[in-house]
């Protein structure tokens, strides 16, 4: 008889059927999603849509009113949260800048919750928080304050904080905000990386659809707090799904290199500007 995978072995993150309110406000309906490992999964939508708050769900940070998260085949709401933070990183929207922190300093608190209770520093520790600094390519500044640095290159600090906890699944919740284009691309790749070349599972809520469209492995799509379209790949996005989706009418093209698609919107009126 063929062996069958057992599920939560090729989604080590999944949901079913959560629902999630704050106070009298309805958030999340039946949210049932599985988490592809060693892939990265975007979660697109509007504003309001919930993605952050299913971030939460899926991290134990938002505890729903009904429904289960399960991290690697058992019930998230029973397991401590040492061993939560062992299998699951989590890199909110705005990360607290801690003050006077150096960058070594910071991603070493990526470790904490692999020390014992009288927090030895071990060379594990060490080894762990050189490599993240290495892969995000801070090693070069991480003598630095943290606050000194770039927008982009503080950004980066945190990944490698996020690495450095060398969880097997990362989520990040719109990690390319305030970034320019430059590293936007810059933090795109290295994410994109640690699916497929460092073994993460990633889950990250993004903006830019069209930089998720370059990037992910799929796209989850959100709407009014429940799953619009399942996980979906690039290719197979359609400009009739996009605008469903944001309720503004978009053109698609194909990025003459990677052949995915890339969507623009329909100006309301008209297009050529007269100048001139
Ligand atoms: N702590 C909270 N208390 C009350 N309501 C909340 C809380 N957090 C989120 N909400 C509400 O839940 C809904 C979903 O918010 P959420 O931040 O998850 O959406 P989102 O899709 O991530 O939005 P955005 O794209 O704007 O970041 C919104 O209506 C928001 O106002």
């Amino acid at each position: 008889m063929p062996q069958i995978e057992p599920k939560h072995t090729r989604h080590p993150l999944l949901t079913q059927n959560l629902c999630l309110s704050f106070g009298d406000s309805a958030v999340l309906h039946d949210i049932s999603i599985e988490i592809p490992q060693n892939r990265l999964t975007v979660l697109l939508g509007p504003n309001g849509s919930g993605k952050s708050t299913l971030l939460g769900a899926m991290s134990r940070l938002n505890r729903p009113f009904r429904g289960i998260t399960y991290l690697n085949g058992k019930d998230i709401a029973t397991q401590h949260t040492r061993d939560i933070a062992r299998k699951l990183g989590i890199l909110p929207q705005s990360p607290l800048l801690p003050a006077n922190m150096t960058v070594y300093d910071l991603v070493s608190r990526g470790r904490f919750p692999h020390q014992g209770m009288f927090a030895h520093w071990t060379s594990a520790d060490e080894n762990a928080v050189i490599r993240a600094l290495e892969i995000t390519g801070t090693l070069e500044f991480s003598n630095r304050a943290v606050e000194t640095l770039s927008g982009g290159q503080r950004q980066r600090c945190f990944i490698a904080m996020a690495l450095a906890q060398e969880t097997d699944i990362i989520l990040f919740d719109e990690p390319t905000t305030y970034l320019d284009l430059r590293y936007q691309v810059e933090v795109m790749e290295l994410i994109s990386q640690l699916g497929t070349q460092h073994g993460r599972t990633i889950v990250a809520v993004l903006h830019d659809l069209n930089f998720a469209l370059q990037y992910a492995d799929y796209l989850v799509f959100l709407k009014n707090g429940r799953i619009h379209q399942p996980a979906t790949l690039p290719q197979d996005c359609t400009a009739e799904l996009i605008t469903a989706v944001f309720e503004t009418p978009v053109t698609k093209l194909t990025n003459p290199v990677s052949g995915l698609p890339v969507f623009l919107p329909l100006r309301k009126q008209g297009g050529l500007k007269n100048v001139g």
